[in-house]
C-alpha cells in the first residue's frame, strides 16, 4: 500500500474537480464540466488548443447536430463561442427560445474514449453531460490526471458496500425497525435500509428497492408515487411483522436533484418525464440496479418477494444472485398531477400499471 492514489481514489477525486469547476486530464486532453466551468478557465482553455464540446447523441440530437461517435457527438466550438453559447448547448432551459445555435460542425474519426470517459464522469458527478474538451501536449501542474479506459471501466464497476452504522429506529409504520447505513467503496453517495422485524434469511422477504425522491418522499409532491409509494411499502411491511426497505440515493431515476428539477421545469413547457431526460442529453434512466441487490446481498437476504411495478428491477434482481419469488404489485392513488407520468411510465418505461 502507497499513499499515491489508487484508480478508484483518482476517480472519485476527478468527480469531485468537475463539481467545482476544475478541468481533469483525460489522456491526451483536459475536460472540464460545462456547467461549472468559469469564463477565466474557458479563456485559458482556449488558448491551449483546438477546443471542442462533448455531448451525448441525445443533447446532439436535440440540437440537430449530426452524430458521428455513436452514443456521444463531438461539437468544434465557433471562433466567437462563449460561456453563454456554451451553456445554451449543454442546459435545455432556453431551447424553445433560441432553438438555433449552429451552424454546428461535428467532428468525425479518431479516438473518442477520453470523450466517452468525460461525459460518463460528468454524469457521476451529477453535473449535465457536456464537457469542454482540449487537445493538449503538456498538461498544467496540479491537476488530477486519468487513463480514459481504466476511467470509464472504473466507473462501470459494481461498487462495493460497506455497513457503517445501524441503529433501531421507531417507525410510524413498524415500531420493531431498525436503520442500516451502506457506503460505497467509491465515494459516491451512501445508501440506506429499513429492517423491519427480523426476517428471516432463509425465506423470500418482502422488500422494496426504493429510489430517493425528495419531493415526493419529504415533501408529498403530487407530481409522483414515490410519496405514496415508500409509505405503502412501510405500511406493508409493519402489517406483515417483517420486511427491508432499501432507500437507494438515486435522485431523479440517477440524474440527482438538480438535474431533476431541470427536467420538471422541461415538462413544463409540454415534454413528458422520458423526453425531458433525452432533452437534458441523459438516458431515461440512469440509475444502476447493481447497487440494490449488492445490499440485499449484504444482509444475508437472497430471496425476495419485490414490492414494484418495474419488471426491469425483478430481471435485475435475478441476474446478481437475488431469486424474486413474487412481484407484489404497488398501486398508489392517481390525481390530476401525476396521471400523465403514470401514463408515460407504463406505455414507454415498461410499467405494470
Ligand atoms: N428524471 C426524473 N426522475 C423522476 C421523475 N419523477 C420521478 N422521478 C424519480 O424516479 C424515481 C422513482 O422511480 P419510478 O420509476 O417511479 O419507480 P421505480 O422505482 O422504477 O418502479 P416502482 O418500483 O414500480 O416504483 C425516483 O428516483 C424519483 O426521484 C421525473 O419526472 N424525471
Ligand atoms: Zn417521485
Amino acid at each position: 500500500m502507497s499513499l499515491i492514489p489508487t484508480l478508484i481514489e483518482t476517480v472519485s477525486r476527478a468527480r469531485t474537480d468537475l463539481r467545482i469547476g476544475l478541468p481533469v486530464v483525460l489522456g491526451g486532453y483536459l475536460a472540464a464540466a460545462i456547467e461549472t466551468l468559469s469564463p477565466d478557465r474557458l479563456a485559458l482553455m482556449r488558448q491551449l488548443g483546438a477546443a471542442h464540446l462533448a455531448l451525448t447523441s441525445w443533447r446532439a440530437g436535440t440540437l440537430k447536430a449530426r452524430v458521428y461517435d455513436g452514443d456521444l457527438a463531438r461539437i468544434a466550438l465557433p471562433p466567437d463561442a462563449d460561456l453563454a453559447w456554451l451553456r445554451s448547448m449543454a442546459d435545455p432551459a432556453g431551447d424553445l427560445m433560441t432553438p438555433m445555435k449552429g451552424p454546428l460542425n461535428s467532428l468525425r474519426g479518431g479516438d473518442v474514449a477520453a470523450h466517452r470517459a468525460a461525459i460518463a464522469l460528468a454524469k457521476s458527478a451529477e453535473l449535465l453531460p457536456a464537457v469542454l474538451m482540449v487537445p493538449v501536449d503538456s498538461v498544467p501542474e496540479g491537476l488530477t490526471r486519468l487513463e480514459p479506459g481504466p476511467a470509464l471501466e472504473q466507473l462501470a464497476r459494481e461498487s462495493i458496500m460497506a455497513p457503517v452504522a445501524a441503529a433501531r429506529l421507531p417507525l410510524l409504520a413498524a415500531e420493531n425497525s431498525k436503520l442500516h447505513i451502506f457506503r460505497p467503496d467509491d465515494g459516491e453517495a451512501e445508501h440506506y435500509a429499513v429492517e423491519i422485524g427480523a426476517p428471516s434469511r432463509d425465506k423470500p422477504v418482502l422488500a422494496r428497492l426504493h429510489s430517493a425522491c425528495f419531493t415526493g418522499d419529504v415533501l408529498g409532491s403530487l407530481k409522483c408515487d414515490c410519496g405514496p409509494q415508500l409509505h405503502a411499502a412501510l405500511g406493508a411491511m409493519g402489517q406483515a411483522g417483517e420486511g427491508v426497505l432499501i432507500y437507494l440515493n438515486q435522485e431523479g431515476r440517477g440524474i440527482g436533484l438538480a438535474n431533476k428539477m431541470r427536467a420538471y421545469a422541461l415538462q413544463a413547457q409540454g415534454f413528458d418525464t422520458v423526453e425531458a431526460n433525452h432533452r437534458l442529453g441523459f438516458e431515461d434512466d440512469e440509475r444502476d440496479f447493481r447497487i440494490g441487490a449488492g445490499i440485499l446481498r449484504r444482509m444475508g437476504f437472497s430471496k425476495v418477494r419485490l414490492m414494484t411495478n418495474n419488471p426491469r428491477k425483478v430481471s435485475m434482481l435475478e441476474g446478481h444472485c437475488i431469486a424474486v419469488t413474487e412481484r407484489v404489485p404497488l398501486i398508489t392513488p392517481r390525481n390530476r398531477h401525476n396521471t400523465g407520468y403514470l401514463d408515460v411510465k407504463a406505455e414507454k418505461s415498461g410499467h405494470l400499471l
